[in-house]
This record gives C-alpha cells, structure tokens and sequence, in this order.
C-alpha cells in the first residue's frame, strides 16, 4: 500500500502544528520521522489514524484520496497505530485483548475467542512474535505486551504501522526482538512509521529518515547520514551527542538506603533487602530493565512508600518515615518516571506547573500570599533557559507534547538547591538537543556538590552520567560496576545473567 501526505496542514486555533507536509511512504518500507519535541510527529501520525481532523491538505492511498473521521475509518482503510501507552486491558488474555480489537472497529467477522486464539497463534509464528494467546496481558513484560499491540494491528489486517516511539519503555534486548519483528514485518509488504529519538536506532533499521521541525518537513535523508547530521537537521544548530565530564569518587555520604526492604500490595516482595549510598558529588547510575524494583526503592527513598524493613538515611537522619513534603523541603530534588502521574498537573498552567512544590518557599510566598510577580518571573526564565515550547505561561501543560512536559519538571526541580538529585527516566521522550541540556545540567548539579541518582533503562544515559553503575535485578542490586565496564556486561546483568525468561528467550 502506497501512502502519500499531500500538503497537510494542522492549525490549534492561531498555532499552526503541521505546515503544508507533503511524504510518500511507499510499501514495505521503514520510514523514520525524526523531529525535536513539539516538532509535530504525533499530530501527524493523529491524522493518519483519525484522531484529529486535517485543516487542510490530503491523505491518499493507492491514488484514492481519504479521509477519517474516527480510528476505525483508518483501521479500515489499513493503517495501524501502536501508541506510547498501550490500549490493552491487563485482566484479559492476549487473545481476548485480539478480539476486543475487532470488536472495536467493528471489522468483518468478529472473531470467537477460539478462532481468536487461533489467528493469535497463526500471526504470531508468522512474524516470529513469541506470544502466547492465553496469557493474560498483566502477567507479560512490556515488550511482549507491545508485540500484543502489533498483533491487534495485524489481526486488523494494517498495511501502514505507526509505531510512536516504542522503543522509549524497551530494554535494549527488547530493542534489538522489536527490529527483528519490524524487518520481518517489511519483508511481507507491511510500511512502518517509525518516530523514535534514538538517532542510534534510525540508521540501524530506517530506509529513508523524515526529519519535522517547528511543524515543516525539514528534509528525508537516508540512513548513511551521520547522527551528527541528523541531529542537526532536528534542532537547527550542532549537537554534542556525549556530555564532557571527569569521573568522580565522590565525597561525604548524603543519602544511605539501609536494608530497604519494599512489599507492594499484592504481598510480592518487589525490593529485597537494598542498601546503597549515594556521595556529595557523584552520580550513582541505576540500571535495570523496567520492573525489577526500581520504581519502587525510589518513592521508598522520597517516602512516596514507606518501605516495610530497613531506612533511608539524609545526612545520617532517618527519613524514611517523614512522607514525601517533608524530603522535598530537606533537599531532594525528585524527576518522576511517570510525569503525568507525579509530576505536573495537566490542567495547571505552566507557570503553576513551575513552582508545583516550591510556592511555600519565602521566593514565592510571603506571609502566606503568593508572590506573582516572583512566579511569573521564575516561570519566563525556565521557560526560556530550558527551551520548553509552549504558546504561553499560561498553556496548560496537559497540552504541551510529551516531551516538552518533561522539561517542565526538569526545569522546575533544577530550579532549587539541593542535597540529591533523584532522577527517573531524566530524558524520556525528549529530542537530542534537550538530552544535550539536561545531562550538562545533571553534571552541573553533581559539580556543585549534590548527590545525585539516575534510574535509567538506557544504558547510553546511564554511561552519559554516571560515576557508579549499580544493577537492579528482580528486587536486587546484583551488581556495582565502575562507569568503563563493557555495555554487555551490564546489559547481562540487567538481563539477570542466565536466569532468561520464556519470552525474551
Ligand atoms: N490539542 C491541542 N491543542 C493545542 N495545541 C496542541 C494540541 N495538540 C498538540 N498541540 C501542540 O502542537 C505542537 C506539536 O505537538 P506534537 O505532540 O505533535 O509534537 P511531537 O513532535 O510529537 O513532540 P514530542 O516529541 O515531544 O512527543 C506542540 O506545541 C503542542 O503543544
């Protein structure tokens, strides 16, 4: 299936978000949409699948122009969209999320739960996918519930797959079974959107690289550009793509997990016995595959959980019982992995957003009166220092896209002093030149003094910034490692050395 955009334009009221953007994807090709954040990706790729309305312009297909009002229209017509947050129902099996699928769009026979799980297997030898139809959907690693998605778009017969960054919540052996399905998925004729802002990944597995900046199709490259080039295509100016920093050791201990043990509600011991510290000055990196613990120890440290045996240590103070107001005021500067759960409010403007936590302090606050002109102000210089694009102080970050929601956090826990730094996830979903910042900005901080750690899947994050590399594995830290120990050393133990798991086998 031929895919053409023909000058497709998308306005928010005066801001115009897509401008005249003309691109052909041809069948059985892996076409690559690079763009920095607020660039305009994911409102293209929602006017493909019919969830927002073109304000002018064309889709066409095969010669024949389209247009849709709702998903299923777009489904119908043979385009499938794998999005960041997945639209599975975890009570339901595999093959039961299958069917639901159909159901929705109301394809042609919807499938019994037998045929179902019949097609479910049929698909997944097809395209080598590993998945079973009778698992439930709650019981299976990210990566395979994002094969599930793939599989619904192909039980919908896609032609055309979106595929909105899915490699943002993959480890990197995730990474490499969903290349291996996506070639598989180009050899049988299928076209895949890919919009990721790994550069790293665009030239392993793009034939052609569309790069969106401020709404305009910049250029297409092909993959023999270097990431340098492409980096510059996205944000206008030259990126440095590795961050200058001398190691450090480290100085006095500031913040100490002491045997922290987490039990989480459905009575699994999800940390085991944890201890470790982090030093004035160093940046402790925590890697490990999502879910092996790490979202947990750290709302233990900020007391977002209180962990059921062991402490967490400020300054050799016992926190781990004071709730999480008080660990921000003692110092801890905290970046969320889940941003949209815990670190900004979707309906509060950006510059509300800006002092979330902070319009206690006697900067914005004065005799219990908050201080505009002080909010305002602080809201224009971290709106400007940190590149957030938005059309106002005013917008509500809710509408910001995803990456420039992340730099509101950021901006806004880098805007205080601080005894530790804990970083989530720093860089999710945000484009090169704003990595670029955020690490010199960790570094900084670090060199100021601040205890800082960084839980990271990424492990090129993780070697940007770290001092120390410790490894979680299923609740554990099962390794430390200094920040020159080879990439496969780490991802073997992130992969919990030979202890594989039947679908990442
Ligand atoms: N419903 C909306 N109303 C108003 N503005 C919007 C709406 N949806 C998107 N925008 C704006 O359009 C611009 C493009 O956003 P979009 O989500 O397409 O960017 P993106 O390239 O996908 O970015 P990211 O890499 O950060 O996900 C942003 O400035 C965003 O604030």
């Amino acid at each position: 299936m031929k895919l053409e955009i023909k000058d497709l334009t998308k306005r928010f009221g005066s801001f115009t978000a897509n401008d005249g953007i003309d691109l052909t994807i041809e069948p059985g090709e892996i076409h690559c949409l690079l763009g920095e954040n607020g660039a305009g990706k994911s409102t293209l790729m929602n006017m493909l699948y019919g969830l927002l309305d073109p304000t002018s312009g064309q889709i066409v297909i095969d010669g024949e122009p389209v247009t849709f009002a709702t998903p299923k229209d777009a489904i119908a017509a043979g385009i499938g969209m794998v999005h960041q947050h997945f639209m599975l129902v975890p009570v339901f099996t595999v093959a039961e999320n299958v069917m639901l699928g159909r159901e929705q769009t109301s394809a042609p026979g919807v499938l019994s739960r037998r045929r179902a799980s019949a097609r479910v297997r049929e698909l997944s030898s097809a395209f080598n996918l590993a998945v079973d139809p009778d698992r439930l959907v709650e019981d299976l690693p990210v990566g395979v519930q994002q094969r599930v998605e793939i599989l619904k778009a192909l039980a919908n017969e896609a032609k055309v797959l979106i595929l909105d960054e899915p490699t943002a919540v993959l480890t990197p052996q995730e990474i490499d079974e969903l290349m291996a399905i996506m070639r598989r998925l180009k050899e049988q004729g299928t076209s895949i959107i890919f919009i990721t802002h790994k550069l790293r990944e665009v030239k392993a597995i793009g034939d052609r690289i569309s790069v969106i900046r401020r709404g305009k199709l910049v250029g297409t490259a092909d993959p023999s550009a270097s990431e340098a080039e492409l980096a510059e295509m996205m944000v206008g100016r030259s990126v440095s793509l590795r961050v200058e920093k001398e190691n450090r050791t480290g100085g006095d201990v500031v913040l100490r997990a002491d045997q922290v043990t987490v039990i989480d509600p459905r009575g699994h011991q999800v940390v085991k016995d944890v201890s470790f510290e982090a030093r004035a000055g160093e940046v402790v990196g925590i890697a490990g595959v999502q879910g092996n613990g790490q979202t947990e120890l750290i709302k233990s440290l900020l007391g977002l959980v209180k962990p059921d045996a062991g402490k967490v240590l400020l300054n050799g103070e016992d926190i781990s019982r004071h709730g999480t107001r008080k660990s921000l005021e003692a110092g801890i500067g905290y970046v969320p992995e889940d941003r949209g759960h815990d670190g900004f409010v979707g309906e509060f403007s950006v510059r509300e957003n800006l002092v979330l936590d902070l319009y206690r302090s006697s900067e914005f606050s004065h005799a219990g009166t908050l201080r505009h002109d002080a909010i305002t102000a602080n809201a224009r210089h971290r709106i400007e220092e940190f590149d957030i694009r938005t059309e106002s102080m005013e917008t509500p970050v809710g509408s910001l896209s995803g990456g420039n929601q992340q730099k509101v956090v950021v901006a806004r826990e880098f805007s205080r002093p601080l005894e530790v730094l804990i970083a989530s996830q720093p860089t999710r979903g945000v484009d090169v030149g704003s990595i670029e910042f955020i690490h010199k900005r960790i570094i900084e901080e670090r060199d100021t003094g601040t205890a800082v750690v960084i839980v990271s899947t990424e492990l090129d994050e993780i070697y940007a910034l770290a001092d120390r590399i410790l490894v979680m594995f299923d609740g554990r830290i099962v390794g430390e490692a200094g920040p020159d120990t080879p990439r496969e050393e780490i991802g073997l133990m992130m992969a919990g050395a030979h202890q594989s798991t039947e679908e990442s086998a």
